[in-house]
């Protein structure tokens, strides 16, 4: 695996041609494909579901898909997704009624499994869940719309997981997502985020390629302070 990630959120790819935009944003560089599924009733949205992420798969992408749930309950839409061929899952702990079997039931589906952070949530699920993870995911912005602005207070949350899972040794990924742009992908990077989901930022450009290099180049400047 790469030492970080660079992840395009299609929920600001263009819908009426999803299969030929998130296979642009993967030819231009991005790793991974972040695909935000939303239920209007844990967030106020409503996105997709694993038929989208099916025809994504039939349609050629092969690269990763990382399955960001945002939804409540959680656990039946998990084999779902996984038979569509999700790569990665992730969910809010405080959506499910017993977190320790949820990521057991992602992992028994042979997905890779994390944990998502709202602004407002504590990390103390982590307490007793670190060693059992892929993923951690910190959201930097309220869950539910793309193009909101980046929460400057992740900064220290990301600090905080990453000094936590340096201590631990285990290889869990430190993911970020919301408000992720070029001009601000460096503090992001230094305060420890290894994957980094960019939706509108990709997405609103008219050269995707572009964006993603600008990116990398700022991750790139900014890895030295911490790996
Ligand atoms: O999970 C999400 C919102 O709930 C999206 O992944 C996120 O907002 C990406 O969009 P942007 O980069 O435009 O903020
Ligand atoms: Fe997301």
């Amino acid at each position: 695996m790469k030492n970080y990630l660079i992840a395009p959120s299609i929920l600001s790819a263009d819908f009426a041609r999803l299969g030929e935009d998130t296979a642009k944003a993967i030819a231009a560089g991005g790793d991974v494909v972040h695909f935000d599924v939303m239920d209007n009733h844990y967030v106020p949205n409503l996105t997709m579901g694993p038929m989208v992420l099916k025809a994504l798969r039939d349609y050629g992408i092969t690269a990763p898909i990382d399955v960001h749930l945002m939804v409540k309950p959680v656990d039946a839409l998990i084999p779902e997704f996984a038979k569509a061929g999700a790569s990665f899952i992730t969910f809010h702990p405080e959506a499910s009624e017993h977190v320790d079997r949820t990521v057991q039931l992602i992992k028994e589906h042979g997905c890779k499994a994390g944990l998502v952070f709202n602004p407002a949530t504590p990390l103390t699920y982590l307490d007793y869940m670190l060693d059992k993870v892929d993923i951690v995911l910190l959201m930097s912005v309220n869950p539910g719309f793309g193009g909101q602005s980046f929460i400057p207070s992740t900064l220290n949350k990301l600090r905080e997981v990453r000094k936590r899972i340096d201590q631990s040794g285990y290889d869990v990924r430190l993911e970020v997502d919301g408000g992720v742009k070029v001009d601000n992908i460096a503090e992001i990077a230094a305060a420890g985020a290894d994957m980094f989901v960019a939706g509108s930022a990709i997405f609103n450009q008219p050269d995707y390629r572009t964006v993603i290099a600008e990116m990398r180049r700022e991750v790139e400047k900014a890895h030295g302070s911490f790996h």
